[in-house]
């Protein structure tokens, strides 16, 4: 698969920015056009701090996808607009890369059922990172024989939401395989609200905030007399490009909805 027109929405941001130069620097995709909040009109080169690049700025979302033409939306922006774009995109027969996380179950599934009546491919991937995939695939494994499990995710501290998307995730495929049952104590009290984290079938998930921080997640199995931590660090943005960039191509062939870039991995 080669040439193929992808929009980026939110160009400036830290996720954007570092997608702008992936594509600056690969073969197979091009840039076509740019949603942001700001800049309408302008070339992307004329902004300040981003890349020489010739596409189109568009601060109106619906133009944008109804006027250029395109094959993918890469949204890397935040969970109300990320939401609001995709849905644009399926409705104008462009096929939506989501990393932008955040959203609820409802959106999940409107957005899936829209793709399939459009018939238009859709990836909506919490974490473009082929090592946090792998974190998450071995700890569904790790499941089965470890349902006493909690999750722990480190992030940088101006991140929107909480827990993050990997996390939720992460939760999801355990779910699969483990039975929901309360952990620790059944008579634990928290003495200060939120101590114990937050609940997903009796699992916990803790997140933490930090400037200095990027990405990062453990997931800690417990046992008799043993401990298993399953860890993945994101320490630069570069490291979810390989994922968007595969993402963008492997979606030209699909006519569905998927979740999470497991299902694009051999
Ligand atoms: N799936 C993955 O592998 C990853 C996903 N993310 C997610 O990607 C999203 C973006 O993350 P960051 O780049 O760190 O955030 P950021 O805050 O640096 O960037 C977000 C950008 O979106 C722009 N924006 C906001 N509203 C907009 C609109 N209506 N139209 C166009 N642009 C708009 C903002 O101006 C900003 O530049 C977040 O939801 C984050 O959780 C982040 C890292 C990896
Ligand atoms: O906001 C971020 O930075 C990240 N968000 C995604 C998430 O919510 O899981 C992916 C990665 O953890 C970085």
């Amino acid at each position: 698969m080669s040439n193929i027109k992808a929009i980026v929405a939110g160009p400036r941001g830290k996720m954007g920015s570092e997608a702008l130069k992936m594509i600056q620097n690969q073969s197979t995709l091009s840039l076509v056009a740019c949603i942001d909040r700001m800049n309408d009109g302008m070339v992307v080169k004329e902004v300040e701090g981003l890349p020489d690049m010739d596409a189109v700025i568009y601060t109106d979302a619906a133009k944008c996808l109804s006027e250029v033409e395109a094959d993918v939306l890469i949204d890397l922006t935040t969970p109300e607009n990320g939401y609001t774009h995709a849905k644009l995109a399926i409705e104008n027969g462009v096929r939506p890369v989501v990393g932008t996380t955040g959203f609820t179950n409802e959106e999940l599934t409107e957005l899936t059922e829209l793709a399939s009546e459009k018939r238009v491919g859709t990836v909506i991937a919490p974490n473009f990172a082929i090592g946090a995939v792998l974190m998450m695939q071995f700890s569904k494994w790790a499941a089965k024989h470890f349902p006493e499990v909690e999750i722990i995710e480190k992030h940088h501290d101006q991140k929107l939401d909480a827990p993050s998307g990997t996390a939720i995730k992460t939760a999801e495929l355990i779910k699969e395989v483990r039975e929901s049952h309360k952990q620790g104590h059944e008579n634990e009290t928290e003495t200060l609200q939120g101590a114990r984290g937050a609940d997903v079938e009796g699992m916990k998930i803790h997140s933490m905030r930090l400037p200095g921080l990027v990405a990062h997640q453990e997931v800690v199995f417990g046992g008799l007399g043993e401990t298993l931590t399953v860890k993945h660090d994101s320490i630069h943005r570069a490291s979810f490009m390989s994922g968007v960039k595969l993402a963008a191509e492997r979606v030209m062939d699909l006519d569905i909805l998927v979740y999470g870039l497991e299902h694009l991995l051999d």
